[in-house]
């Protein structure tokens, strides 16, 4: 071993011992000058760990947050949108005529044919049919028609990031008796399938909801710690912003009563969803 593995080997193994944590070892390696795959191989070799629990994420930059919309307006791409009711915690704005008319019938006739039964992230990171989410959807391709890259652009205007820190657009249907149970937007890191569904944009930081549509009866959007339901009316969306423990954000789409339900639905994360 030559004087400067020797060293280097001392100096993981008084890290180590001193409390420091193996991302942040290898952060400071990598900062010294040392590449990935090696910093992790010699950290392996040191630490005697399998070089797979070494597979630890690199420190990403910070991630980034979403602007929320200010009122009275806002005008996003020549699109003027009112910003009719603002809660403090967590923020939650109600924004008016996010959409017009013909954009949500478009959206709904769009989507009608490619409805499957909706899914939850499960807790070893896949997907599962849940009795707590019994709508139906569909996701769309990102920039799949100009009317979907009209969406996107708004909406990043509007929040201050671009395009690609949005997830693909989402549309729902719900049928009377159909729900949303109460649940959080972002991902839980003490679960399992945290890291598979972190990996590509980090954590989710907002969410925008499109109403489609004006159900009959109940289907708005519940906040239970904070005491508000937003109502679904066409046109107009819920944007509120979290972050990860956030207890706040809680909320539930309410079981539609009469008629339908049809809304468009867009998470934003922190780094690029790429
Ligand atoms: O249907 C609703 O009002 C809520 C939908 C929702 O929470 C979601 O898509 O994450
Ligand atoms: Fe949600």
């Amino acid at each position: 071993m030559s004087k400067h593995d020797e060293s280097l080997r001392d100096w993981i193994l008084t890290s180590s011992r001193a409390g420091h944590d193996i991302e942040t070892i290898l952060l400071m390696m990598l900062r010294a000058g040392y590449e990935s795959r090696q910093a992790r191989q010699i950290l392996a070799k040191t630490l005697k760990r399998p070089a797979l629990a070494l597979d630890v994420e690199v420190k990403r930059p910070p991630g980034k947050r979403t602007r929320h919309p200010e009122p009275p307006e806002q005008v996003a791409e020549g699109h003027a949108i009112a910003i009719s009711m603002c809660i403090d915690k967590p923020p939650i704005r109600i924004l008016e005529h996010l959409l017009r008319d013909d954009e949500c019938d478009e959206l709904i006739e769009l989507a009608k044919p490619r409805l499957d039964r909706s899914l939850t992230v499960s807790q070893d990171g896949g997907n599962q049919v849940d009795e707590a989410r019994t709508s139906s959807g569909m996701f769309f391709k990102p920039g799949e028609t100009p009317l979907i890259e009209r969406i996107d652009a708004r909406i990043a205007a509007l929040t201050g990031l671009p395009t690609d820190h949005g997830e693909a657009l989402q549309v729902l249907h719900y049928l009377p008796g159909q729900k949303y149970e109460p649940h959080f937007d972002w991902f839980d890191s003490t679960k399992e399938g945290f890291r598979l569904v972190t990996h590509k944009g980090g954590q989710r930081v907002a969410t925008i909801i499109m109403y489609l549509n004006t159900p009959t009866g109940g289907g708005g959007t519940h906040f239970p710690n904070v005491g508000v339901t937003v109502t679904a009316r066409r046109g107009s969306a819920l944007y509120f912003a979290y972050e990860q423990d956030d207890k706040e954000s809680l909320h539930a789409g309410l079981p539609v009563t009469e008629g339908e339900k049809w809304i468009a639905t867009k998470w934003i994360r922190e780094h690029p969803f790429k």
